[in-house]
């Protein structure tokens, strides 16, 4: 291999023809460069790789920072200073601007005398809001990109002549893929090698049925679909393993060629999102029109005729409109979802996409797999049943140290000796697993149930050693659908070969026609038959996992080709029980899921008696009630009678995947919102089809983990059910700084349009020379919301569980967010917080209702800072819309810190100077405070009352 040579041309593109050659192979005119009809050898010397060791690190890097990553071309990122610009693009913005530029202009008409003080404060504050703005979405969007880069698919290559897995954006040109089943193929490439290989292409071609392929190079220029000597980016490995060369990346992979299509799929708005921009908007009107009548009804009272006057009532009008617009909102709820996923994925349960956790929150039935998900997936053989009887394996765990006891005690019996040898011998021929020993611990690779039987074959002497004497010449893979594998095998210096095959004893059985009894084989007739089943069922019953083990022999120099013919007439040896012990916090789980009104399911490959024993001992169905439909059963329901069997089973056995999909589907049409595990190829079209379809991190394919729209780091049925109910608290958190937001601006609203058209209740006509009085200067209540607002908002998105939230039964996803209940709240408090506020202005000043004696300032100051404390005080009536805001009080140190944040520039702005100046403040005595505070707190005991009524209304009500 020549390296120098291949580090003088300009970038390692070149090596394929032009950089889009490859890609574009189907363009005509350059059939010459299309990779599939070229020889390996070729393209291995042209990409400068050695098949057998693949690129270095460094090569790969080079190429890597040369073509760019392997990715479908996304929108350009936005830049900085848009993102900036984008915070000020907003009519009402436009229009504060617009107001402050004509009072600018009247103080400049008027002489210029003075300071503009308005016009920079409003600026300012506008500024500081646009930076607040931008931060939050920063922080949003930066944690979506945290989240994608968590859930990057990988692919397994060859580097410096070792496996390792990379992130598929980094495969480059040159790169030799090593493909499993399962895998997601990470870019076009040029087949190698391969054994049984078979692709799901749908995505690329719309074929469903999975293309078997092969390295042969192509004669001719061939559709897409008929480039059997390829793999395509975008598909996926249904079966068997391969090697293959990267001939094409990114947007120039065949993928890249209809991106342009992928380019133009946005991400919809999720329900949430839409409900939440409705509010907005809607508030956003109101507002608008309220505060138009606010200055035309306050220009109307005090018969505005200097320009002076007309730019106070124009910036009320308009800074109000700033101020109780929810605009914030969207970015806040994103905000708010970021935080919650990432706390989520702390806790291993990995969210794609921010939205999926409403419908977490809403799941009505998780239908989990069992092994590895309910189970541990620790799996040990500690019976074996045969012909002549039955022994008990000791021991635990990988460690081959145990003993095999039959009933009376040390195994003496010749003919079950000779039976339990065949059974655990052939366990371990028929298997693909490894047993090997690192640092003194045991360790093995592959499936746990194949394990097993290495581990339980060192139990038994003789076995292990003769087991090696026999040399694998072809098998027939293990799938979900099959339930069984089988190896063909050739034993040393024995004329025939033997087809081996393992697998679930029913189906097994079905293709028996003898049975080992000894050293002899006997027809397995019915009376046979029906035993050995009542075998199986003996250990189904007691929760073993049951695994059949049979043979047959074969003509020496049978072909590895069509073995799946062979696999009948087979000879019955017996049967194992494995334990795959519960996971322990599974119970528990399965307890709270039924307190939130989730059902939990069960389904599963294993047999169904296992199935029902295991789901009783978990608590998913009640003690004696379980009944496991099988797969086979739902095959032969029609739509509605398959509806009917969901309603009331929840253990499922002996399921192909298939059988899920119909599941799912019957669920979802009887309005339930479906959470499905799943961890092998063919679970991808159920999980996609689920509401939300959970796949495994540890030892689920690439596959599943792209279909899903969740990822359990640890396999863990009891991180379903904590991420559930971390879905309905992150939506709880919504509601409060929703409740929170909207009541606050409420009270703005009421404190303006009240103070206006009350004026001469108040006092407020007549309190000073101007001829324009108002309840709240423009500035004021633009610092209201920049003080009170988005602090509190975010605690509370980070708010801990304060009602019961798996207490109650899922949400619907058509209900609305915000009820009318909440509604009713929102605007009462509003209501009462605006009140509070007029009153505090007019027990300070002469002529209202209540007598007082202070300056304008004062009173407004003290309305103010009652606006301001009433907001705070609102935020802890937000966390519940039916619990005290004493309950759990103290928890959420954040909500304490925003809240004594805003408390400390309310007092900074009514001592400060400066601040007095900018805001138009007085300096008030602890008197003033004190009444403030104390008319503020009037929301708190209004809302306690409310919560009280409600609660003493709905007493012994399920919510
Ligand atoms: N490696 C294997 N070789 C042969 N038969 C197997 C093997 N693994 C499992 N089986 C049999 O096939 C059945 C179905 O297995 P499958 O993997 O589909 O489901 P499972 O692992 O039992 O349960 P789940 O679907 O909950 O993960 C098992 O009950 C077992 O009898």
């Amino acid at each position: 291999m020549d390296r120098s040579n291949f580090s003088d041309r300009s970038t390692p593109a070149a090596a394929v023809g032009d950089r889009t050659a490859a890609g574009r192979d189907a363009s005509p005119g350059r059939p010459g460069h299309d990779p599939s009809v070229r020889e390996v050898a070729d393209l291995a010397r042209e990409l400068d790789v050695d098949l057998s060791v693949g690129l270095t690190g460094a090569e790969a890097a080079r190429r890597l920072a040369a073509d760019g990553p392997n990715e479908l071309r996304s929108k350009p990122p936005v830049p900085l200073w848009r993102k900036v610009l984008a915070q000020f693009q907003d009519p009402l913005i436009y229009l504060l601007l617009v107001a402050v530029a004509i009072s600018v202009v009247a103080w400049a008409a008027e002489g210029a005398t003075g300071f503009p003080v308005d016009a920079v404060v409003i600026a300012a504050v506008v500024l500081l809001n646009a930076v607040l703005g931008f931060v939050q979405e920063n922080k949003a969007e930066n944690a979506v990109a945290a989240l994608q880069s968590m859930t990057a698919a990988t692919s397994t290559v060859l580097r410096d002549g070792r496996r390792v897995t990379v992130p598929s954006a980094e495969l480059v040109r040159g790169d030799v893929l090593v493909l499993g089943e399962g895998d997601a193929v990470g870019a076009d490439a040029r087949l190698v090698r391969a054994t049984a290989l078979k692709i799901q292409e749908a995505s690329l071609t719309g074929e469903s049925e999975a293309v078997t392929k092969n390295p042969a190079t192509l004669e001719a220029h061939a559709p897409l679909g008929d480039r059997l000597d390829m793999v395509f980016k975008g598909t996926a490995v249904a079966q068997g393993v391969g090697t293959a060369l990267v001939t094409a990346t990114g947007m120039d992979t065949e993928m890249g060629a209809i991106a342009e299509m992928l380019d133009a799929t946005e991400e919809d708005p999720s329900p949430l999102q839409r409900e939440i921009a409705g509010v907005s908007k809607l508030l956003g009107v109101t507002v608008i029109v309220i505060a138009v009548v606010v200055m035309v009804v306050t220009a109307l009272v005090n018969e505005v005729s200097t320009l002076s006057d007309f730019v106070t009532v124009l910036l009320l009008g308009v800074s109000l409109a700033v101020a109780a617009v929810p605009e914030g909102l969207p970015a806040i709820l994103s905000v708010v979802l970021a935080i919650g996923v990432q706390r989520m994925a702390r806790r291993n349960a990995v969210v794609k996409k921010l939205h999926s956790v409403e419908t977490l929150g809403s799941a009505s039935v998780i239908a989990s797999d069992k092994t590895g998900t309910l189970t541990k997936n620790e799996m040990t053989i500690e019976r074996v049943v045969t012909a002549s009887g039955e022994v008990r394996l000791t021991g635990v765990g990988y460690r081959p140290d145990g003993e095999v006891l039959s009933a009376g005690g040390p195994l003496e019996d010749e003919a079950l000796t000779r039976e339990v040898g065949m059974v655990l011998g052939g366990g371990s021929l028929a298997n693909d697993a490894q047993l090997t020993r690192r640092d003194g611990e045991w360790e093995i690779q592959g499936d746990p149930t194949e394990a097993a039987f290495l581990v339980a074959a060192h139990k038994l002497q003789g076995t292990v050693d003769r087991v090696r004497t026999y040399e694998r010449r072809g098998e027939v893979p293990f799938t979900s659908e099959r339930k069984m594998m089988s190896a063909l095998v050739d034993p040393e210096g024995d004329g025939a070969w033997a087809l081996v095959t393992k697998g679930a004893p029913d189906v097994l059985l079905r293709r028996c026609t003898r049975q080992q009894v000894g050293s002899d084989v006997v027809p397995l007739d019915d009376a046979r038959h029906a035993r050995a089943l009542a075998d199986v069922e003996a250990l189904s019953g007691q929760a073993y996992r049951t695994l059949g083990v049979a043979y047959r022999r074969v003509e020496e120099g049978t072909s590895a080709e069509r073995l799946e013919d062979s696999e009948r007439d087979l000879v019955y040896v017996g049967v194992v029980g494995i334990i795959d012990p519960p996971r322990p916090e599974v119970a528990d789980a399965v307890e709270q899921a039924h307190r939130a009104g989730v059902r939990v399911m069960m389904i599963t490959g294993d047999h169904p008696t296992t199935a029902a024993r295991i789901a009783e001992d978990l608590g998913i169905v009640g003690a004696g009630e379980a009944r496991a439909v099988t797969g086979v059963e739902l095959d032969r329901l029609d739509g509605g009678a398959l509806r009917e069997v969901t309603r009331d089973v929840s253990v499922y056995a002996r399921v192909a995947p298939q059988n899920k999909l119909q599941i799912v589907d019957a669920l979802q049409a009887d309005g339930h919102v479906v959470a499905m595990t799943g961890d092998g190829v063919n679970d991808a079209p159920a999980l996609k089809s689920a509401d939300i379809g959970v796949a495994m991190g540890v030892t689920g394919t690439e596959v599943t983990k792209e279909a899903s729209k969740m990822i359990l780091g640890d396999d863990n049925f009891a991180t379903i059910v904590a991420a559930v109910r971390q879905g309905r608290i992150i939506f709880d958190n919504i509601k409060k700084f929703l409740r929170y937001l909207l009541s606050s601006n409420m009270g703005e609203v009421f404190t303006v349009f009240l103070g206006v058209v009350l004026a001469g209740v108040i006092g407020l006509a007549g309190a000073s020379d101007d001829a324009v009085v108002v309840p709240l200067l423009a500035t004021q209540i633009l610092w209201i919301n920049l003080v009170t607002d988005s602090g509190p908002a975010l605690a509370m998105g980070v708010d801990p569980e304060i009602d019961d939230v798996m207490g109650r039964r899922p949400r619907r996803l058509s209900e609305r967010i915000i009820d009318r209940h909440m509604w009713t709240g929102i605007l009462s408090i509003g209501l009462v917080m605006g009140l509070a506020t007029l009153a505090t202005i007019d027990i300070f000043l002469p002529g209202g209702l209540v007598e007082g004696h202070d300056s304008l300032e004062v009173a407004r100051t003290a309305g103010f800072t009652t606006l301001v404390v009433a907001q705070l005080f609102n935020a802890f009536n937000s966390r519940s819309e039916t619990t005290s805001a004493f309950h759990r009080l103290f928890v959420n140190k954040w909500l304490w810190g925003a809240v004594a944040l805003a408390f400390a520039l309310q007092v900074a702005v009514v001592e400060v100077p400066f601040l007095q100046a900018a805001f138009g403040t007085a300096s008030m005595d602890l008197a003033h405070w004190a009444v403030a505070v104390a008319m503020a707190s009037s929301v708190l005991w209004f809302d306690e009352l409310r919560k009280l009524v409600w609660r003493a209304r709905h007493r012994g009500e399920v919510a």
